[in-house]
């Protein structure tokens, strides 16, 4: 089920995102001493993070963690986890804990099972904002990847390696039934190629040429946010 809400600009839909998602934080936070929030990383979402970390909320309850991770050290312009630290672990969401999907080592096999040793504090997510490529690639989760048939499977595991094609390095990302079990959902767009993939995804592709169709396709809402 997916609901689409439209925004006149860019800066209307990265404010009123990061008031909904603290609200949606409060809100867990009443009932649960913690609550977690799995972010995309790429281009698109740094305003929302410069909204979010200004939200008051128990902060130091909160686990934030990235739908999925590059396979390179934060000193890489490539690194998501950088983005987090910089953009989003500042202000207020200074006191958040941080659950990195990364860790150094020769490849994502290597350090896999400690990263899920790590992830499972974090699981399942309240709350799961998620980014989309034009390729349709949602987390990490792309067309024509390695382990994508056994990332969108009922049975995945929670985090899997995966490389792409259309991804310069290997990546590590959350799979399918986590990002889809997750208390709510939100897909984050921005711009007319985006708004046609959107389109191109919604209308009849399987989830292996669009693996967005994932999320789309959950059985709880998932609200699409988007702006030219
Ligand atoms: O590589 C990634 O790409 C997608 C989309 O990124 P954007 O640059 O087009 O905003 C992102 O959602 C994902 O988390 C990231 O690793």
């Amino acid at each position: 089920m997916t609901d689409i809400r439209s925004y006149d600009t860019r800066e209307q839909l990265m404010h009123s995102l990061a008031e909904k998602v603290a609200s949606e934080l409060r809100a867990a936070l009443e009932t649960k001493d913690s609550a977690s929030l799995a972010v995309p990383g790429g281009t698109t979402p740094e305003p929302f993070f410069l909204n979010l970390r200004k939200q008051d909320l128990d902060w130091e309850k909160v686990f934030i963690l990235l739908t999925d991770e590059r396979f390179v050290p934060e000193s890489s312009p490539r690194s998501n986890s950088a983005l987090i630290r910089r953009s989003l672990l500042q202000e207020h969401a200074a006191k958040a804990t941080y659950v990195p999907l990364y860790m150094a080592g020769d490849a994502p096999e290597e350090v896999l099972q400690d990263l899920c040793a790590g992830l499972d504090q974090a699981l399942p997510l309240d709350i799961c904002v998620l980014g989309m490529g034009t390729d349709m690639h949602t987390a990490s989760l792309f067309p024509g990847a390695d382990l994508l048939n056994e990332a969108l499977s009922d049975a995945a595991p929670a985090l899997l390696p995966m490389r792409a094609p259309g991804a310069p390095e290997p990546r590590l990302t959350l799979t399918a039934p986590v990002l889809k079990a997750a208390g709510s959902v939100h897909l984050l767009i921005a711009g007319e190629e985006k708004k046609t993939a959107l389109e191109q995804a919604m209308n009849g592709q399987d989830e292996f040429e669009a693996p967005v169709r994932a999320i789309l396709n959950r059985d709880q809402s998932t609200l699409v946010h988007y702006a030219d």
